[in-house]
């Protein structure tokens, strides 16, 4: 069947070519070429393709379906990408097995890194390869049913055997119990477990251990491990989360990942360099969830612009014709601010991903001085894009009205799978209040007279902006955001001091000034987006692709101030407000002519997104009916719980 018209005229609007939009979304056009050779082989090979829509399978039939593509993929990972390559690696997956989640995924971004990074040269000589080779399947078994937040009270414990050099694993509570991690539950047969070291009666506290939950050729859990599956969940049930229990489970001494703490066979312990090196997996993951966020996000944008272009209901000035929904400008100023933010949200998940892996390397080499200031900017970076891309997606899902809420739309799949990053590697307002923590140190040193000792990403906070030149370019926007970032950091340190100096103990004083430290983590976070997002433009060379990025970022910037009214003030009169506004207002009708070649350039196949209303062709009505015709319960006319229970109940209504 032909493309639908409306998409093919507003892609004959587009400004642009979208490779060279996809070439800077994804870095370089080498990388973008390469998305698009994965897909177009992934394509012709008919057992990637879903055996039935997922929507529609039990739990069961969906983890059985991710093994089944896992089995497939095996076959043909080597021929299809450069393994070496992490990226390439995440494309191939996001295409084959989509974001149901699958028994790799914590394989592939927790086990191995954690391996990488915690494990000494020769245990990774031990278990590295035969991880990358998938000989063995991992997991990451930290969370218990407890505790997840508060690591120091994890109550499952290691306890060195000096007589035997081996650790005893052990869970003393029904609390204690792993709870949560991704494959335990069924699929995983090692996992790295974080449990408290004890030597001779001394907890030195969480510590990464490998070990092996079942046996390699039966699958059986071993014996000392209770291990099963957590059941449903909102989303991600493509995956079998676990919980795992020990007792008296022994393990060598060498299975303790010794690349930075140690346990010598005579029980000595020997101290990390840094107290927190043991955290780093979590860091990875932080730093890589801007990028996989902006991706969930462009996801529902792409299902939710595409159909705005094919969906017509109403009318402006033309009575002959309905208007597509796309024309009106309350459906712009829905779609178009997600749409900057999806982009933005990508830039700095490529600054993050560089600045870990640069960590890493440093770390290896014995600097650890990057650490902190990665944990803040990962921390606040998180907790913000993945609540508004929560946001992001449920206003997608209500901008196609009553087919969005239909799973044919499948934005309240991506809705579920992208909130659970607002809980998962650390719930939004703690991670917040870890920035807060790094935001009122950066306060106390300009207090302290040493504002010189700033980083780059606070020095803001040492700066007086009191007037904007209201000719508003990007830059003054920036600095619109700094006053919002500095003054409300500078009120919730004085506050929180203000309640430590009249007596308060510095536990109270935070609790009591901890509201108004999570806003100041809020809006430090979005000017550091907001700069990522200028920057990254200002370094574009392709003039067209430049000029459609200008007007995005038009759109995100005034839309964000607009947003965080209230914290400026003190700083913009109403009538700046207003013009503000205005300029918001235009930048919207200027963005329209290009708003699906911006969406179409995030290049997400019709495979992955697994959508009727999000189709390329646009060919949505004849794809619904088809859609809802394969529901199960059209099978038969009459169902079983008709004859057996509504008939029976009319018929008795009629004596
Ligand atoms: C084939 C190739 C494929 C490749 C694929 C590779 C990679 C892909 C990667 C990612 C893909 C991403 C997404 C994919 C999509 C879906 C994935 C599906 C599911 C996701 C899995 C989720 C897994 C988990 O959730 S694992 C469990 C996570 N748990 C947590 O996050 C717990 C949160 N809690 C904490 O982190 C800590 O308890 C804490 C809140 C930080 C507090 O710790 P504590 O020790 O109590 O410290 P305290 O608060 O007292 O602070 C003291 C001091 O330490 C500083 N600090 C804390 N942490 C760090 C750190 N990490 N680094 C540096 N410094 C740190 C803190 O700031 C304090 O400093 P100061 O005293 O103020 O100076
Ligand atoms: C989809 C998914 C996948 C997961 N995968 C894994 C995995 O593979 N491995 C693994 O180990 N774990 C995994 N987890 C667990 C996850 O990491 C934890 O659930 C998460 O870190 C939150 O911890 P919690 O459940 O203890 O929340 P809690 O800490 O109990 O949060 C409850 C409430 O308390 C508040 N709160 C807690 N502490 C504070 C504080 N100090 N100050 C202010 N407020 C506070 C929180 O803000 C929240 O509102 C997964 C979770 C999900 C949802």
């Amino acid at each position: 069947m032909s493309e639908n018209p409306d998409l093919t005229n507003e892609r004959a609007s587009g400004t642009f070519e979208t490779n060279a939009m996809a070439a800077v979304i994804y870095g370089s056009e080498k990388f973008a070429q390469r998305r698009r050779e994965i897909t177009e082989a992934i394509s012709k090979i008919p057992e990637f393709q879903d055996s039935h829509p997922l929507v529609f399978m039990s739990r069961e039939e969906k983890i059985s379906e991710a093994c089944r593509k896992l089995a497939v993929l095996s076959n043909y990972w080597n021929s299809l990408i450069d393994t070496s390559d992490e990226e390439e690696a995440l494309h191939l997956y996001r295409e084959v097995l989509g974001l149901e989640g699958h028994p790799l995924a914590l394989h592939e971004t927790m086990f191995i890194p954690s391996l990488i990074a915690q494990a000494s040269d020769e245990q990774q000589e031990k278990w590295l390869g035969r991880a990358q080779r998938r000989e063995i399947i991992g997991c990451y078994a930290q969370t218990e049913m407890g505790h997840g937040t508060n690591l120091r009270a994890l109550e499952t414990t290691a306890t060195f055997d000096i007589s035997t050099r081996e650790f005893i694993l052990n869970s003393p509570t029904i609390t204690s119990l792993k709870w949560w991690p991704g494959a335990l539950g069924k699929s995983a047969n090692w996992s790295i477990v974080i449990a408290n070291l004890i030597i001779k009666e001394h907890n030195y506290g969480p510590h990464p251990f490998m070990v092996q939950l079942r046996d390699e050729k039966s699958h059986e859990p071993l014996p000392g491990i209770t291990v099963g599956d957590i059941g449903p969940k909102m989303a991600f049930n493509g995956a079998d989360n676990g919980f795992l229990g020990f007792k008296n489970y022994r393990i060598p001494r060498e299975n303790m990942l010794m690349r930075h703490s140690k346990v010598t066979s005579d029980g000595s312990y020997i101290k990390p360099p840094h107290a927190k090196i043991g955290y780093s997996s979590m860091v990875k993951v932080r730093s890589r969830m801007a990028m996989d966020q902006g991706l969930f996000l462009a996801s529902a944008l792409v299902i939710a612009v595409r159909y705005s272009a094919v969906r017509r209901q109403g009318y402006l000035e033309d009575k002959s014709r309905e208007v597509k929904v796309l024309d009106y400008q309350t459906q712009q100023h829905r779609l178009f601010p997600s749409i900057a933010r999806a982009y933005a949200f990508i830039f700095c998940g490529f600054e993050t991903i560089r600045l870990y892996d640069q960590l890493l390397i440093d770390v290896q080499n014995g600097n650890t001085s990057g650490m902190a200031d990665l944990h803040a900017l990962t921390s606040g970076l998180k907790s913000v894009v993945t609540y508004q891309t929560g946001e992001g997606i449920e206003q997608a899902r209500m901008a196609c009205g009553g087919h969005g809420y239909s799973m044919a739309s499948y934005i309240s799949e991506i809705y579920g799978v992208a909130i659970g990053g607002c809980t998962y590697e650390g719930e939004n307002m703690v991670m917040l209040l870890q920035l807060a923590r790094y935001l009122v140190k950066s306060i106390e040193m300009i207090q302290n007279g040493k504002s010189r000792e700033l980083g780059p990403m606070v020095a803001y906070l040492a700066e007086n902006e009191s007037e904007i030149d209201l000719n508003l370019g990007p830059n003054e926007y920036l600095k619109v955001f700094e006053y919002a970032a500095r003054n409300q950091t500078w009120r919730a340190t004085e506050k929180f001091q203000k309640l430590r100096n009249s007596g308060m103990s510095n536990e109270e004083a935070w609790n009591q000034a901890s509201v108004e430290l999570t806003r100041a983590s809020r809006l430090h976070t979005r000017l550091y987006i907001m700069s990522t997002f200028i920057n990254h433009v200002g370094s574009i060379v392709d003039q067209k692709v430049k000029g459609v990025l200008i007007d995005l970022l038009n759109v995100h910037v005034t839309y964000e101030v607009m947003d965080i009214g209230i914290y400026v003030q003190g700083l913009l009169s109403s009538n700046q407000m207003d013009l503000i506004r205005n300029q918001l207002y235009v930048s919207l009708e200027t963005i329209r002519p290009n708003a699906v070649s911006l969406v179409d350039s995030f290049q997400i196949s019709d495979m992955q997104l697994r959508s009727v209303l999000g189709r390329r062709d646009g060919n949505v009505y004849e794809n619904l009916f088809k859609w809802a015709k394969s529901s199960p319960l059209n099978k038969t006319d009459v169902l079983p719980s008709v004859t057996q229970y509504l008939k029976p109940m009319m018929e008795k209504s009629k004596l």
